[in-house]
């Protein structure tokens, strides 16, 4: 992967340890969950319970395995710690519970190795000042404060050194690991992973890359979605000072989305910014098709909207600033449309709609109710009950262990489910994850308000994809009129939302 002789050198070095320790990783694994499980009957309590302390050693030992080998694998980790409900809970648990908060830090010499690499001259050079000390580090890269020699605050990412160089090795050796589990245990099929950072690893270690895509991010914004245009923000890329491993931009002066203490502090609603990431995010799927797949709390901030001093009911509008552009899927149109289709038709519990677009998009006439729940949450019951709140989930009412219950029970089939589901779908329901996450932690669920706007954008983009593909007047009618039932179904729904609202502020 390297034409320098030094580095090919010490890739060298880093194959046989690497090998050597998923080996041994991948051996104890599958022995401990063959042994483990042996003679139990499946489905049995026992058999549950020896499955659970399992994943729980096998998970410990996979995040010992990432931390140990670094790179790439912390990636995976972190890909993991985002899949809920779709790899098992204890694997999602222990990989969050680490991976998002323990990342490698380099040495201030390192960081000057890239850039003599990289620009020939040390950060010195090229900065009036250089805070040696990283504001903020993370799998791929680590966060320098710094000011331009005209005075500008900027923020510089600098890649961890030979990222890139062991990266190759890194995806082999995975792959290997994973590719052996499948071979012993078919159930275990998680090669989508692997080929997943295959490809986007490349593209992730490309710092240029992920500049062009911020641009893009917000020029989508500007183009399809200009209502919304100005409360959406990406810091200012300095291209005469970024390479493909280093990245200058403006420094943002924001608080971390899921900061909640912080944010009513500078004057804004949790709930405003619940809904208008629900509203940038559900933009991005359904009418750009180039979405941010890594959406988690770290990569996100809020700040008061620039030059607006309006306040609604004494709180100041959010402007929602995306970090980390580098990772983008793109939804070919036909995908978009689907998958927009489904979320009109999951929000307006149609049951008939939904087997119609999960088939669409290959999860197969069998898996439809299984897909819908992965997507939702809830069980195909609860999924096409027609009260309005069908698929709010909140932490009070919610029974979580029900839902982990459910994940554990339908293990088999989730994982053939992933299997025929495309990749960029799969993306799809990390991101999905992500925003989960980051609404649980603003208002404690996903709210109605969050489901009517995931209602509205889709059901937007399926019009306008009707309106694109209809010439006669008849259609057009047929078009306006389905548009006059969509207002009238929100109307209906904002007013259920009203009156529950006034329910909660009512004593008892
Ligand atoms: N422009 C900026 N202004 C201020 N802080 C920033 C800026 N860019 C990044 N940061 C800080 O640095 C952290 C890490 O940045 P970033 O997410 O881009 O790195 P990464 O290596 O791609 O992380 P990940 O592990 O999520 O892939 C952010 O969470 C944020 O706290």
């Amino acid at each position: 992967s390297t034409e320098d002789p030094a580095t090919t050198l010490k890739v060298c070095a880093h194959l046989p340890p690497r090998l050597l320790r998923d080996s041994v990783t991948a051996a104890t694994i599958a022995l401990d969950y063959k042994w483990s499980l042996l003679g139990l009957e499946p489905g049995t309590p026992a058999w549950q319970s020896a499955k659970h302390k399992t994943h729980l050693r096998s998970a410990n030992r996979l995040q010992e395995l990432c931390f140990r080998n670094g790179g790439i694998y912390i990636k995976l980790g972190q890909h993991i710690a985002q899949l809920e409900y779709v790899v098992p809970e204890e694997y999602v648990k222990t990989m969050r519970e680490s991976m998002l908060k323990r990342c490698p830090v380099s040495s201030y010499e390192e960081v000057r190795e890239v850039f003599a690499k990289d620009l020939g001259e040390s950060p010195e050079t090229f900065f009036a000042e250089f805070d040696p000390v990283p504001l903020a580090s993370a799998s791929l890269a680590q966060v320098h404060a710094a000011r331009t020699h005209d005075g500008q605050k900027v923020a510089v990412k600098v890649q961890h050194d030979h990222l890139t160089d062991t990266s190759v090795v890194d995806i082999a050796t995975v792959d290997l690991l994973v590719n052996a589990l499948h071979y012993i245990f078919p159930m275990f099929d998680y090669r989508w992973l692997v080929d997943e950072v295959r490809e986007s690893a490349p593209k992730e270690l490309d710092f240029l890359n992920e500049a062009k895509n911020s641009e893009k991010c917000l020029n989508n914004f500007r183009r399809l979605s200009p209502h919304i245009a100005s409360s959406i923000y990406v810091p200012k890329v300095y291209w005469n000072l970024s390479t493909s491993r280093i990245l200058t931009m403006e420094f943002m002066d924001a608080k971390e989305v899921t900061d909640v203490r912080g944010i009513k502090e500078i004057g804004i609603h949790p709930v405003d910014v619940s809904n208008l990431v629900s509203k940038a995010f559900a933009e991005m799927i359904f009418k750009h098709g180039f979405v941010h797949c890594d959406p988690h709390a770290a990569n996100m901030m809020i700040r008061p909207m620039p030059q607006d001093s309006r306040k609604f009911f004494g709180w100041k509008r959010p402007q929602l600033v995306l970090l980390d552009h580098g990772l983008y899927k793109e939804l070919d149109y036909t995908t978009r449309i689907s998958y927009a289709s489904l979320w009109k038709a999951l929000v307006f519990a149609d049951a008939k709609a939904i087997k119609e677009n999960s088939v669409k998009l290959g999860a197969g006439e069998d898996l439809h109710a299984l897909f819908a729940g992965v997507l939702t949450m809830r069980p195909w019951q609860r999924v096409i009950d027609p009260s309005p709140d069908h698929l709010v989930l909140d932490r009070k009412t919610t029974d979580y262990s029900e839902l982990q219950d459910y994940a554990s029970l339908y293990f088999s089939e989730i994982s053939e489910l992933l299997r025929r589901l495309p990749r960029v779908i799969l993306l799809m329901l990390k991101t999905n994850d992500c925003l989960r996450a980051v609404n649980h932690a603003l208002v404690g669920g996903t709210s109605l308000e969050s489901f009517m706007i995931i209602g509205r954008v889709s059901s937007e983009a399926v019009l306008d994809a009707k309106r694109m593909s209809s010439r006669s007047f008849l259609n057009r009618l047929m078009i306006w009129l389905d548009e006059v039932m969509l207002e009238a179904r929100f109307f209906s729904l904002k007013l259920i939302l009203f009156f529950m609202q006034l329910r909660n502020l009512l004593p008892g």
